[in-house]
C-alpha cells in the first residue's frame, strides 16, 4: 500500500499505516464523479490524478496508550495533542478506504469488510446527480453513501475517541473537504471555533448517537 514515511510511535501492528488514503478496488466507476472533482462520465480511476499524501503532523498529535482508570476506553488508544492548538485549525487528515456503501458498490465486493468497522465514517452522502448521459436511463434519484474506513488502513487520526464519559464536549470535528490540485474529496479533523486544545489534552469528537445506538441494540 502507498506509504511515504514510516508509522508513528505507537502504531498497532495489526493495521496497514498509509498517509495517503485509498480507493477501494470495488468502487464503482459510475460513482467516482461524487468522490473527484474532476471526473468525467468516462473516467477510470486510473485516469484520475494520485490522491495527495497526507504526512502525520508530529509536531501537533501523537497517539497513546489511555491508561487512565476512569477513560472508557482505558487499554486503548487515544490520539493527544502535542502542543496548544487554536481553534479552528486543522489537526490532521483522516486517512483510510474510500468504499461505496450503496447495492452497487456492495455487489461488487464479495463480503462487505467495512459493514461492521468501527473506523468508518461518512465521506458523502446524498441523492444521485443523473450525468447528462445517464439521464434517459435514470429517472428515480438514488442515495448515495460512500464511507471513509480506517480499520485495516489507516493513519493516527483513527486512534480518536468519541468524548462520551471523557469530557462534558467534543473539541474537535470531522469536516469533509475537497482538494484543490487533485479534485479528491477528503476527511480532515479541525478544533471546533471557540474551543482549541490544550498541550496534552486528548483530541475528542462526537462519533453522532447513531454509531452509540447501532452498539447498544
Ligand atoms: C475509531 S476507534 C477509536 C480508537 C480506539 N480507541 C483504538 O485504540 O483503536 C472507535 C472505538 O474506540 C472506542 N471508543 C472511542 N470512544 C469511546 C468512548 N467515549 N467510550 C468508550 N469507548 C470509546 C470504542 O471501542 C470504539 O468502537
Amino acid at each position: 500500500m502507498p506509504s511515504d514515511e514510516l508509522a508513528p510511535p505507537n502504531w498497532p501492528l495489526s493495521v496497514i499505516y498509509t498517509s495517503c488514503t485509498i480507493v477501494s478496488p470495488h468502487f464503482p466507476s459510475p460513482q467516482l464523479h461524487y468522490i473527484n472533482r474532476l471526473a468525467k462520465p468516462n473516467s477510470t480511476l486510473r485516469s484520475l490524478p494520485p490522491l495527495p499524501l497526507c504526512k502525520h503532523p508530529k509536531d501537533v498529535a501523537r497517539i497513546k496508550l489511555v491508561t487512565q482508570p476512569d477513560h472508557p476506553a482505558k487499554g486503548q488508544n487515544g490520539l493527544f495533542a502535542v502542543r496548544k492548538v487554536e481553534a479552528g485549525a486543522k489537526v490532521i487528515d483522516y486517512v483510510g478506504v474510500i468504499h461505496s456503501r450503496t447495492p452497487e458498490g456492495q455487489e461488487r465486493a464479495a463480503v462487505d469488510e467495512h459493514e461492521e468497522s468501527d473506523y468508518d465514517l461518512s465521506l458523502i452522502r446524498c441523492m444521485s446527480v443523473p450525468l447528462p448521459s445517464e439521464s434517459e436511463t435514470q429517472t428515480e434519484p438514488t442515495l448515495i453513501d460512500i464511507g471513509i474506513d480506517a480499520a485495516k488502513h489507516g493513519n493516527a487520526a483513527r486512534m480518536i475517541n468519541d468524548y462520551r464519559g471523557i469530557a462534558s464536549k467534543p473539541n474537535c470535528e470531522f469536516r469533509q473537504v475537497w482538494d484543490p490540485v487533485s479534485g479528491w474529496a477528503r476527511m480532515e479533523v479541525w478544533t471546533l471555533p471557540g474551543v482549541g486544545l490544550k498541550k496534552g489534552e486528548e483530541v475528542l469528537v462526537s462519533y453522532g448517537k447513531g454509531f452509540w445506538a447501532a452498539r447498544t441494540s
